[in-house]
């Protein structure tokens, strides 16, 4: 038995992944593909480009959703800090973990109100809003103060361009062992560069189809 796999959470993420496969959004209509792959690499116009998006959950996928649960579950995680909430997906699955690991943290960091204000009511839903701290803002300032002294676990889903920025934030914090999963970081090479580079204080490497896992040092 776990929270992940029984009732409320199981169903709840069954529902939740069902409406964000329905959700549309007419304003990223107006983006042509080459301009959204530009945003999407751009560190000054994310907030233009997750204004557009505001109505689209972007999940991470099933499959990733059950590896993060799997991944701080088999790292004890206590301390978890995600950059990126949207409609809370990826929030439930971790919050699972830490609810079977016996309690803990997780903060997470959204920017836009109506975003937030959804993914606390799904938390509510499934059971696990006392163990979130849902900081509404830009995550370049909602994540640059009262940290965890040990963070064991982040996963980074945010505006892909400030990976980098994101993981500078955090990286005096993580412990050695500590695990960082990054959603679609191909759009952030100098992140890819980072986190890969021989003695830079991380093992990583690319993991499943659209993850990037690195382990930090000790
Ligand atoms: C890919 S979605 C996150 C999906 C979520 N992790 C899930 O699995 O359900 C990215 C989210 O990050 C938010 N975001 C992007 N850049 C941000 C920033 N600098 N600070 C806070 N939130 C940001 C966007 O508004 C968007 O909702």
């Amino acid at each position: 038995m776990t929270t992940l796999t029984t009732a409320p959470m199981a169903p709840l993420l069954d529902r939740l992944f069902q409406e964000a496969d329905a959700a549309t959004s007419p304003a990223i209509g107006v983006l042509t593909r080459d301009e959204r792959e530009r945003l999407m690499r751009s560190k000054t116009e994310y907030l233009g480009l997750y204004r557009l998006m505001k109505d689209l959950w972007l999940p991470v996928s099933r499959e990733t959703g059950v590896l993060l649960y799997m991944l701080a579950r088999s790292s004890a995680a206590r301390n978890i800090v995600e950059f990126g909430t949207s409609f809370g997906i990826s929030t439930l699955h971790l919050a699972a973990a830490l609810r079977d690991n016996g309690g803990g943290r997780l903060i997470t960091s959204e920017f836009e109100p109506s975003k937030v204000a959804r993914a606390r009511r799904h938390l509510s839903e499934g059971g696990v809003i006392d163990l979130v701290d849902i900081r509404e803002g830009d995550a370049l300032k909602t994540l640059n103060a009262d940290l965890p002294d040990a963070i064991d676990l982040v996963l980074l889903d945010g505006a892909k361009s400030l990976y980098p920025e994101i993981l500078g934030l955090l990286e005096s914090r993580l412990r050695p062992g500590a695990l960082i999963v990054a959603d679609n970081a191909d759009y952030c090479p100098d992140y890819l560069e980072r986190v890969r580079k021989p003695g830079g204080g991380y093992l990583s490497v690319p993991f499943a189809e659209d993850v990037e896992l690195s382990l930090r040092l000790g």
